[in-house]
This record gives C-alpha cells, sequence and structure tokens, in this order.
C-alpha cells in the first residue's frame, strides 16, 4: 500500500500565552489522528471554536505542533525548518475565509498571485508571469484583471484570486478554510464547482472545513466532526451523515430540517445541547463532550427519572462554570439557562431545577449536602460530592476510538460504543425533551 498524501497521529497544538487566567495553555487540537488519501476530500466541520482552523494551520506547517506527528508521503514533516519547511510549504497551501482581509489591497492581483513563486525563485520571472496568467485563467479571471487591485473586485472574485495563488506553486494539498462562508449562497456554489473542477484537473486532496453542513455532504468523501480539540467522529460522507455514531454529530445533524439522520432511527426531534463548550484551556476530563452530553452514561446505583439527571448534570454544570469563570451565580444561571429571573441563593437554585422532580432520600441527601457547601463558598467540595455521586465514566475516562460497522472506515469516540452500554440512538429517543423541561422549569 502506498503511504498516504497526509498522516497526523495524535496532534497537539497548545497556545501558551502566559494568560490571565493562570497558566493553563489553550488546548486548541488535542490529540488528532486521520489520513488523507491522494486526490480526496475531508470535510472538516464543528461549532466556532473547536479547533478547525488551528488544525488546518498546523497541518500546512503555518504552526508549529505542540506534539504529535505529521507525515506527508510517509516523511516526517512536524516542526521542520529550512529547506525540508520550504519543500513542505510549497506542497501544503491553505485558502482562507475572508479574501478580503487575507489579500495585500496595496499589490495588484498579479503581484499577488506571483508573490509565492517570487519567493521560491520559481523559474524565470518571464516564466512566473506567464503561469500567472494561466492560473488567473484557471480560475475564471482574465488577463486584464492581473493589473487591477483587490478592492476593484467582488467577493467571489478575490477569492477566486486567493485560490489562484494558493495553486501558484503546483501544491498537491489544500486546505480550504471556510472558503464560501463570507460569500453570497449563489457565488458559493460557483466557487465550490471551481474547486472540484481544479481538483480533478490537478489531482489536489482538500481538507475543507466548514460549519455549512450540507456544504460538506456536497463536496467531501468523508467527514470528520471535531469537538473540544478531538475528532469525535470520522468517516465517509454519507455514512456518517446518515448513520451518525457520536451523540455530538447526531446532535448536528438533528438541527438540519429533513435530515435524513432520522430515517436510522435516531430521532426525529432536534436534540439540543445544554450550554455552550467548555473553554480549551480547560477541557473536562474523561470525555471532552460529557459536560453537554445528551446521552451521557449514568452511574449505576442510582434509579433516577431522566429528569432528574438533567437536573442533577445541569446543577454541577452551574458549579463547574462558576467556579472557573468566578461569575455571579445569577450570571452563570442566566448564560446557561437563559432565564430573566435568575436565583442569587444555591438553595433557589435547586429549588428552581428540581422543581418538577423526586428525588429518592439517598440522592437527595447528596443534593442537599452540595447545595450547603455550595453555599459556603465551598464550589469544589460541593462538585467532588456530587461527581462522587453522580460521576460515571464520562467523566473519568477518555473515550477510545470506536470502529462502526464494517471495517475501520468509520469511527467515533464515545463509551457508548463499549459492549456494557446501550448504544447512543435509543438513548437520544428515550431522553428526548428532557433538556427542554429544564428551560422551561
Ligand atoms: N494564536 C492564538 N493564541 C491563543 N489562542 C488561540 C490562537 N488561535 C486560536 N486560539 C484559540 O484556539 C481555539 C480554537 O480556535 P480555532 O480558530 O482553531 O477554532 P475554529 O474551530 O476554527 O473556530 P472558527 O470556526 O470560529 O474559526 C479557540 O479557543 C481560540 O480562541
Amino acid at each position: 500500500m502506498t503511504d498516504p498524501l497526509l498522516a497526523v497521529e495524535d496532534l497537539r497544538k497548545y497556545y501558551d500565552d502566559g494568560g490571565l487566567f493562570g497558566d493553563d495553555p489553550v488546548k486548541a487540537v488535542d490529540g488528532v489522528s486521520f489520513e488523507l488519501s491522494e486526490g480526496e476530500t475531508l470535510g472538516l466541520v464543528g461549532e466556532s471554536g473547536c479547533g478547525k482552523t488551528t488544525l488546518g494551520r498546523t497541518v500546512v506547517g503555518l504552526e508549529d505542533a505542540t506534539d504529535g506527528r505529521i507525515t506527508s508521503r510517509g516523511r516526517d514533516v512536524t516542526n521542520v525548518s529550512g529547506a525540508e519547511r520550504r519543500a513542505f510549504q510549497q506542497n501544503a497551501q491553505i485558502v482562507f475565509q475572508d479574501p478580503e482581509s487575507s489579500l495585500n489591497d496595496r499589490m495588484t492581483v498579479g503581484e499577488i498571485v506571483r508573490e509565492p513563486l517570487d519567493g521560491h525563485g520559481w523559474q524565470s520571472p518571464r516564466d512566473r508571469e506567464e503561469r500567472v496568467f494561466d492560473l488567473l485563467s484557471r480560475v475564471g479571471l482574465r488577463e486584464e484583471h492581473y493589473y487591477r487591485y483587490p478592492h476593484q473586485f467582488s467577493g467571489g472574485q478575490l477569492q477566486r484570486i486567493g485560490i489562484a495563488r494558493a495553486l501558484a506553486l503546483e501544491p498537491d494539498f489544500l486546505v480550504l478554510d471556510e472558503p464560501v462562508s463570507a460569500l453570497d449562497v449563489s457565488v458559493q456554489a460557483r466557487i465550490i464547482n471551481l474547486l472540484e473542477d481544479l481538483q480533478e484537473e490537478f489531482g489536489l486532496t482538500y481538507l475543507f472545513i466548514a460549519h455549512d453542513l450540507s456544504v460538506v455532504r456536497h463536496i467531501a468523501d468523508r467527514v470528520a466532526v471535531m469537538y473540544l480539540g478531538n475528532l469525535v467522529e470520522l468517516g465517509p460522507t454519507e455514512r456518517v451523515f446518515r448513520t451518525p455514531h457520536h451523540p455530538y454529530t447526531q446532535s448536528l445533524l438533528s438541527a438540519i430540517p429533513g435530515s435524513q439522520a432520522a430515517d436510522a432511527g435516531v430521532t426525529e426531534e432536534e436534540i439540543p445541547l445544554r450550554g455552550t463548550p467548555p473553554s480549551p484551556r480547560d477541557p473536562p476530563e474523561g470525555c471532552a463532550f460529557a459536560t453537554r452530553c445528551p446521552a451521557k452514561i449514568h452511574p449505576e446505583g442510582y434509579d433516577l427519572s431522566e429528569q432528574a439527571w438533567a437536573a442533577i448534570e445541569e446543577f454541577r454544570t452551574v458549579l463547574r462554570e462558576r467556579a472557573r469563570s468566578e461569575r455571579s451565580l445569577v450570571e452563570t444561571v442566566r448564560r446557561r439557562l437563559g432565564v430573566s429571573d435568575a436565583p442569587e441563593e444555591f438553595a433557589e437554585l435547586q429549588s428552581l431545577l428540581f422543581a418538577d422532580v423526586t428525588l429518592p432520600a439517598d440522592a437527595a441527601d447528596v443534593v442537599d449536602r452540595a447545595t450547603e457547601l455550595a453555599a459556603e463558598g465551598r464550589d469544589e467540595a460541593a462538585s467532588a460530592a456530587l461527581a462522587d455521586a453522580f460521576g460515571s465514566v464520562c467523566d473519568s475516562e477518555t473515550p477510545a476510538d470506536y470502529e462502526r460497522g464494517d471495517g475501520a472506515a468509520h469511527r467515533s469516540r464515545c463509551h457508548r460504543h463499549d459492549e456494557g452500554y446501550a448504544e447512543t440512538a435509543p438513548v437520544l429517543r428515550d431522553r428526548a425533551g428532557s433538556v427542554e423541561r429544564i428551560r422551561d422549569a
């Protein structure tokens, strides 16, 4: 078997900016592995801030990796320098989301596209000029555009210029970082078609970053779903869209009207996620998705209703977020639950969350104790009491990468894929509605 065009193993990129909040680095990419075969398109999706851009920049060598390995056709290109770096960067280029700000407005279009050729001393000046004319025509621009300035172009044309520039040095691999998100919908389709034509013509390999799932479904052969610096699911595009396995993917897809994921028996209702992602400076221990997971595994030993579990999880998250952000209780609850009349005391929060919930005595004792501790300002002790009683494998262990379906092509990182637990889809169906009930409380 030939070596893949790109192989990424347990890649990490931490930003250590000696931040205001102590010494914890921002774990923008936190242990990502995947391979890219020649000529394929891998779509990369996930919420804003989950690390997509950082991953893209790191795999083309614009950022140094903190840990892990990147190989290109079997050659180690992690953090290389000098001639090796130049050779790799020539081969791996990036197209940015916002062509308006990524292109230098003081240079003519010809100069912009020629710049990488000049920088690499590509052939003779005359050859470079010819190459630029050729590139402009390949991306659907005309010769006279060579002498114009970026401000004279529309967004779609600017993106064509960005693509021409990225192709100048005849790379094999392009990271396309939300290349159409800043464009009008009508223009998006034309740029996507252009990218597909260029891929076919030059045998290019793409890492296509997008938050628009329908664009990814159209263009990608495989799709990787990213959450808080991790790839939680990766597989052939249609398989992931039709039979998503990870609860995060299931939730993302459930938000698309008419999504076919419902055909796979996931659920027809939208699966809402609680709150916002945790800070990448302080990701949860165990599974990165645990604090928002609608399919989180409950520990054994308590027989509680789904509504009770949802209330307990919400209580834990409020405590955790308040302790870490140093926000007031009122503000934390307001942000999470969107209630205008947020409680000022933990006892009130407890009443709000557990209003319609009956807890058995042993569970109620733990919740009461945690409320008392929190009221005394002992948030960590309160969190620990709740974790001791109600924590599960999701809070304490990082899930393995499980193969799904036939062969290794589709994988997902969730403890529920372990034989001992119920799979995600039926659990999500059973729990549908329990998050909303808390919000409406
Ligand atoms: N140079 C930097 N220094 C410190 N933190 C950074 C830096 N660049 C990115 N980050 C942080 O790393 C995390 C991941 O950011 P990144 O831009 O990679 O996410 P993203 O998924 O591409 O988001 P978006 O869709 O909004 O572009 C964020 O918390 C971001 O604030």
